[in-house]
């Protein structure tokens, strides 16, 4: 039995982690066994890249979150996924698209790094308008480097860029304006597009 692979990644402010276990709460209702995670991981390496991305910068910081990622995928969760759970992480191959860009790495670097990484079953890009964004992260505060410098519209536009880039590489793209749905609905409309893959999964 194999599970399902959903990540979920969107500029700073998006609702990544308030939507993850609220859609957590909503698969497990909907009879899946759900396996939540994130990345940077909670193993050494994903503490590492987390705690110190001011000392991380560039092709270092690439390199530590390719091999976080990579030790996340065969530590965990390639084994929840051989036990038919549903993985949903928080941020995944799509951010390092666009963070690691904005850090100076070359795409195709970025890309040829993580291109042995597992592809998701679905990859949620949240997005929603710089200016909500700023409100957003100016009232619930920075937690990195990357949302210091006061605003979101260079990510959001990478991520516009690079979604087609994504598609490419074989990620199954969905993108939800979070600007537009309340947290709620947002997860109603994740679901709904999740459920619909499974059952075209099991069809097949
Ligand atoms: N769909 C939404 N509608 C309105 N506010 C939201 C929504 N999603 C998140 N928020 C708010 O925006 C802020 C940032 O959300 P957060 O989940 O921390 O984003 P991220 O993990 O993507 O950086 C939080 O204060 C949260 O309450
Ligand atoms: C997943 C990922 C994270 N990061 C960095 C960005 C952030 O500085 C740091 C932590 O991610 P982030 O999700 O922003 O942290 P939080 O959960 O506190 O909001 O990891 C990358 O540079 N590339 C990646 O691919």
């Amino acid at each position: 039995m194999s599970g399902l692979f959903i990540t979920v990644d969107g500029p700073g402010g998006t609702g990544k982690s308030t939507l993850l276990p609220l859609l957590g709460t909503a698969l497990e209702t909907a009879g899946h066994h759900v396996h939540l995670t994130r990345e940077p991981s909670d193993g050494p390496l994903g503490r590492a890249a987390r705690e110190r991305t001011s000392d991380f910068h560039g092709l270092s910081l690439a390199c530590l979150v390719a091999a976080d990622r990579f030790h996340h995928l065969a530590e965990e969760i390639q084994p929840a996924l051989a036990r038919g759970r549903l993985v949903l992480c928080d941020r995944y191959v799509p951010s390092s698209y666009v963070l690691q860009v904005l850090d100076g790495v070359p795409l195709e670097y970025v890309r040829r790094l993580n291109a042995p990484a597992r592809r998701p079953d679905l990859a949620v890009l949240l997005t929603a308008a710089p200016h909500l964004l700023d409100a957003r992260l100016r009232e619930r505060g920075t937690h990195s480097r990357f949302e210091h410098d006061g605003s979101s519209g260079p990510e959001v536009r990478l991520y516009d860029e690079l979604a087609s880039v994504l598609a490419e590489d074989g990620f199954p793209t969905f993108k939800l304006d979070s600007g537009e749905f309340s947290p709620q609905a947002a997860v109603q409309a994740i679901t709904c597009h999740a459920s619909a893959l499974l059952s075209r999964n099991q069809a097949e």
